[in-house]
């Protein structure tokens, strides 16, 4: 498979709302482009001409997704495109638009937020009341209404329903189920961000990697139960003890990673000395003082993600080395160099 091809593909496997933006964008094509040219055929330029707008419209979009990344924008562009392609439909050949303004319903449910789609339902269903003749009695009426009220209402739980399963498979994704810290999964790609905006808007960016000392003889002495409480107590602390903008991330085992923007070599220390206060004063074993290990790196320009951390490890192990519990920085690249 190409390159281009698997790139694709990936990207429909991983976003949902691309992949029906795209479905929409080849309706556009397959199935309304074949009932444009039957119109004109049939003489009917009018009708044939929304067709057309319409399948234009909708592939435009999707191709304009597929060049932004502005998905909301194109979701937006085809839900009032089906919506008004449905009601002047309707207005030009009858019945026939009524049938279309479903499938508008239910799909707009999942091409824009759902609180969007919402009212967007609605102007389609009061508009399409208001077409002259469209409907033969009251009882035609009244069930042309229930049905697309009830057809709206599904897919409106359908949509709910599905945002808070993936919401919930997000959180399974980046957090880890022992302390409720992000896991290193999140760590990756966080800090691949915060590398990138940091590359358009140089700020000073710290990594903090902390290391709870000589923790594998609290398992030993107390049990892996008494273990993981610890883990646990010392990530609230953590939480409860650092900015909402600071990002903590469980590394691995007894390590953590403290994401720090906007913080320079001063600030970094003042972190430490705040967080080593605080587990000194908090955390504790029966009786016993627990204490805690770090290394701290600030992003250099150009610098990996890779290279970042493994500046950050080393001075965790200097830290280590030169006694538990304190803080190393690791010197800049170019002053290592
Ligand atoms: N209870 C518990 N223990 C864990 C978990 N993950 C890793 N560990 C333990 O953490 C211990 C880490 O031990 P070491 O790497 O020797 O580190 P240390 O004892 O803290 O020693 P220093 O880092 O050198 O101070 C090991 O005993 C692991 O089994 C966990 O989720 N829960």
């Amino acid at each position: 498979m190409t390159p281009l091809l698997s790139r694709i593909r990936f990207r429909l496997r991983n976003d949902f709302q691309l992949g029906i933006i795209t479905v929409f964008g080849a309706i556009g094509v397959l199935a309304i482009l074949p009932f444009s040219l039957l119109r004109f055929a049939q003489g009917n330029a009018l009708a044939g001409s929304v067709d057309l707008a319409v399948a234009c419209t909708i592939t435009g979009a999707a191709l304009y997704a597929w060049i932004t990344g502005k998905l909301e924008r194109a979701g937006l562009l085809i839900s009032v495109c089906n919506l008004l392609g449905s009601v002047l439909v309707e207005l030009l050949l009858g019945k026939t638009g009524l049938y279309w303004l479903y499938v508008a319903l239910l799909a707009n449910f999942f091409l824009i937020n759902r609180r969007a789609a919402v009212p967007l339902a609605f102007l389609g269903i009061v508009l399409a009341q208001m077409v002259p003749g469209a409907f033969e009695s009251a009882v035609q009426r009244a069930s042309v209404i229930t049905t697309q009220l009830l057809v709206a209402l599904f897919a409106y739980l359908f949509a709910h329903r599905t945002a808070i399963q993936h919401a919930m498979l997000e959180t399974l994704a980046s957090q880890d189920p022992l302390t409720g810290a992000r896991n290193r999964r999140a760590m990756e790609q966080e800090l691949a961000v915060a590398i990138a905006a940091n590359q358009r808007r140089p700020r000073s960016l710290a990594l903090l990697l902390l290391d709870l000392d000589h923790f594998k003889q609290i398992n030993d002495r107390y049990g892996h139960d008494m273990g993981d409480q610890v883990l646990r107590r010392f990530v609230a602390l953590i939480q409860s003890h650092t900015r909402a903008c600071d990002r903590l991330f469980r590394y691995g085992g007894e390590e953590f990673v403290l994401l720090l923007e906007n913080t320079d070599a001063a600030g970094v220390a003042t972190v430490f000395a705040n967080l080593r206060a605080c587990v000194h004063a908090e955390l504790r074993v029966q009786n016993a003082p627990v204490t805690v290990s770090a290394g701290a790196a600030l992003l250099a320009p150009g610098e990996s993600r890779e290279a970042w951390l493994a500046r950050a490890d080393a001075a965790l192990y200097r830290a280590k080395q030169a006694g538990r519990d304190r803080l190393e920085l690791a010197p800049s690249p170019a002053a290592s160099a």
